[in-house]
């Protein structure tokens, strides 16, 4: 089922780095009456995520970052242990997660398998996220990773199980990183 939707005022609020909106529309409701909505969107672009792993060491590479928007919300010291992921810009998605890897990790993946795609915050925040999973060597090292400019990019590799472990003692606690890792799991790619 789907209902018509009309804008009936887009109100730029900020656009100092990303872009916030607030939209004000019109959408018709189940007994086809139509109700007015005001709603903040934050517009970030879109972006990928990769789950880099390895069966034989039954590892995975995963990076560590301040990250501020989980500081001012009670993560204390603001660490976050991420999936490797970058803002699209004007890539595609596959394109942009190749230059990601290696700029983050060092890891200059060849093909990546795609996952699917995901609205992580659909109700204020317009990204779509889309994932990726590759196999890591020692021989697609290229450099140290880290990330770019002011990025200060801690590179982990860690056992398979020790990071499930670390996502269900918290941890680990990236929507994106915990989606990877289960379907790791899931896929049967590694060995809890
Ligand atoms: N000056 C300035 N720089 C910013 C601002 N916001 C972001 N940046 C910079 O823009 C760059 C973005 O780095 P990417 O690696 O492309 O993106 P990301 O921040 O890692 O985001 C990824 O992970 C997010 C969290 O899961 C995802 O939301 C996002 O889609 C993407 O996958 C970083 O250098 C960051 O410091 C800002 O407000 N001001
Ligand atoms: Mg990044």
């Amino acid at each position: 089922m789907s209902f018509k939707i009309t804008i009936i005022k887009d109100k730029l609020l900020s656009e100092n780095w990303f872009v916030l909106r607030n939209y004000t529309y019109e959408i018709t409701d189940r007994r086809g009456e139509p109700i007015r909505h005001k709603r903040e969107v934050y517009d970030r672009g879109n972006g990928a995520t990769i789950l880099l792993y390895n069966r034989e060491k039954n590892s995975v590479v995963l990076t560590r970052q301040f990250r501020i928007a989980t500081y001012v919300n009670g993560n204390e010291g603001g660490m976050l242990i991420e999936a490797c992921a970058g803002l699209l810009d004007d890539d595609s998605p596959e394109d942009c997660i190749r230059k990601e890897a290696i700029e983050e990790t060092g890891y200059a993946v060849g093909e990546v398998e795609k996952l699917y795609a995901c609205y992580m915050s659909p109700g204020g925040v317009t990204e779509l996220i889309h994932f990726f999973a590759a196999e890591y060597h020692e021989s697609l090292r290229k450099n140290a990773g880290g990330g770019v400019d002011d990025e200060a990019i801690e590179v982990l590799e860690l056992r398979f199980p020790d990071a499930l472990a670390m996502v269900a003692d918290g941890r680990i606690c990236d929507g994106k990183t915990v989606m990877l890792l289960q379907h790791a799991l899931i896929a049967g790619w590694l060995t809890p």
